[in-house]
């Protein structure tokens, strides 16, 4: 299911002191069975714009089309439910937002919610409880018995067992282990496999280039960039002047390394990156 932007602005508390910009004139089109990351620095928008895929913020100007519904100012809470169920959001720190009294029922309560049977809903959950990697032991506990760890993988259990078409993530794997985040990873990746979207706001552009088909970069609300992660991470000047201070590990380096480059210390920062990157082109002629 794809994603196409027209043009949208978005103002919060417009005409009040606190009128804020927060988009301004984003246009793009996300592919249908596509994984892009949403990058850009703190305040730049991405939580905004994230908001604008299910409707649960509309755009002050311009128009937002999911599949072949258009999302504008005007648009009726009705057509608003039929899209939330084929896009599922899930924030940051989902966990606070559990409040069953078990995991079954907390997986449940967006199929549910979404017009599952009972007997459909409970057979959407089980599976999912499972392939975010949680024991069946788990399903009659309280979430608030388990650890951060499983708390997260139970509340991103919840939206996907109604497996909406495009699943949208804010920093999904953020305070996890680097193994737990390797396996959240992987489940967003295998359900691209699958044949949905999958959208993620990232700050790390290990993940962001081990993952994503495709990058969103936002700066100050405007889209700054559309490009493949390889296109991005190819272009010092751009990345120098745009992620000065974003960490880049091992992952990120031997990526560019594909490209003709060979890096000596890790981890590195974009800032020794691209001045290393820099060097070797002037000691090539500048001509790579
Ligand atoms: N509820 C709100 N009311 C007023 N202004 C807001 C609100 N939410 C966000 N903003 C403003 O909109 C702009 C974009 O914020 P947004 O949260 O979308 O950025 P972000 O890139 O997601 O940031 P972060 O990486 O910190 O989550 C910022 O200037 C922010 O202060």
């Amino acid at each position: 299911m794809s994603i196409e932007f027209k043009n949208v602005d978005y103002i919060y508390a417009p005409g009040t002191p606190f009128q804020t910009q927060g988009l301004t004139n984003i246009s793009f089109k996300i592919r249908s069975g596509s994984f892009v990351a949403i990058a850009g620095h703190t305040g730049s928008g991405k939580s905004t714009l994230m908001q604008h895929f299910d409707g649960l913020l509309l755009p002050s100007k311009g128009s937002v089309t999911i599949a072949d519904k258009s999302i504008t100012s005007n648009t009726s809470s009705k057509s608003l439910k039929e899209i939330r169920k084929k896009v599922g959001l899930v924030f940051q720190f989902p966990e606070s937002q559990l409040f069953e009294e078990t995991v079954l029922k907390d997986v449940m309560f967006g199929p549910l919610n979404f017009g599952f049977s009972e007997q459909k809903a409970k057979e959407q959950a089980i599976q999912w409880i499972r392939k975010v990697g949680l024991s069946e032991q788990v399903m009659n506990k309280s979430p608030f018995e388990l650890s951060g760890g499983q708390m997260r993988r139970v509340a991103i259990a919840g939206v996907m067992a109604y497996e909406p078409d495009i699943l949208c993530l804010d920093e999904p794997a953020a305070g996890l282990d680097p193994e737990g985040q390797k396996q959240m990873f992987d489940i967003f990746k295998n359900y691209q496999r699958e044949g949905h979207t999958v959208i993620l706001i990232s700050h790390n552009m290990d993940d962001i280039s081990q993952y994503a088909d495709d990058m969103l970069v936002l700066e100050h609300g405007h889209l700054i960039k559309h490009a493949s992660p390889k296109e991005v991470f190819s272009d010092p000047d751009w990345l120098k002047k745009h992620f000065l201070d974003e960490p880049a590990t091992s992952k990120f380096a031997r990526k560019l390394e594909k490209g003709g480059f060979q890096f000596s210390e890790m981890p590195l920062t974009v800032d020794s990156l691209v001045n290393e990157i820099t060097t070797k082109l002037k000691s090539k002629g500048g001509n790579e």
